[in-house]
């Protein structure tokens, strides 16, 4: 699903401070394209995946996802997007303790209207056999494989990703690289990562660099590195 924004901007107010994390921010996301968006702490990365997902509203300009203007839709509309559109992963997994890996994948089944079979979803992330496990009794890859799951089985059109693999040693990150190519790959899945990994930028069709809420460079891969060969740093 093709992505568009133009002169956003957002600003929070914090007591007596002003914060402009976003400066007319503006990007095209063609359809099932991977695009890896990096940028220095605080320079607006999380604010424009929380905007483009509809976590959080923008205040001026226009994000429009398949032709849709997000700032036209009330508030009931917005929620309906989020649950049937997008899919989020973070990189502290945000998995329920108390809920077994079936449970915590069955929570975002329960919020979409058009979701995957449970089955499936947890074969293709390699989680079958661990369904009855509990988030503690997993290595942290396994975790982020669950959340992975959890925001696949809604079947959504686009993935956001921040920091997916900031927790995650070499190995075990491109693990989940290779997973979310996968998803591109078959499903066409349009996928947003947020990361200070510079080389994840390698695997993305389209690279987004953000400087002090803007993008300030973007630019295509005519060649995509595998996940399984990004320089990791
Ligand atoms: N809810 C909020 N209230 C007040 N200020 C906020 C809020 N969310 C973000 N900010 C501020 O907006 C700016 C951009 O933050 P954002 O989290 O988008 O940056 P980031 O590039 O994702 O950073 P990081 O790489 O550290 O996650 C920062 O100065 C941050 O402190």
């Amino acid at each position: 699903m093709a992505i568009f924004a133009e002169k956003v901007t957002k600003t929070y107010q914090s007591g007596e401070v002003t914060v402009k994390a976003l400066r007319e921010a503006g990007l095209t996301v063609p359809d099932n394209k991977i695009v890896t968006i990096l940028g220095p702490s605080g320079s607006g990365k999380s604010t424009l995946l929380n905007v483009i997902g509809g976590i959080d509203r923008y205040d001026e300009g226009r994000i429009e996802v398949d032709g849709q203007a997000l700032d036209l839709l009330k508030d009931r509309q917005l929620t309906e997007y989020r649950r049937n559109k997008i899919g989020f992963i973070f990189q502290q997994y945000n998995l329920i303790p108390t809920l077994t890996v079936e449970e915590n994948v069955e929570v975002g089944r329960e919020l979409s209207s058009d979701p995957f079979p449970m089955e499936d979803i947890l074969g293709k992330v390699g989680m079958f056999d661990k369904k009855d496990k509990f988030p503690f009794q997993l290595s942290g890859g396994e975790q982020q494989r669950v959340a992975v799951a959890r925001a696949l089985i809604k079947n959504p059109d686009i993935l956001l990703c921040d920091e997916p693999t900031g927790a995650l040693d070499e190995e075990t990150g491109k693990n989940i690289l290779k997973l979310l190519k996968y998803v591109n790959d078959t499903y066409g899945t349009t996928i947003l990562i947020i990361t200070h990994n510079q080389g994840i930028g390698e695997m993305a069709h389209q690279v987004i660099r953000m400087s002090s809420g803007e993008i300030v460079e973007t630019y295509e891969n005519e060649t995509l590195v595998d996940p399984e060969q990004v320089t990791w740093s």
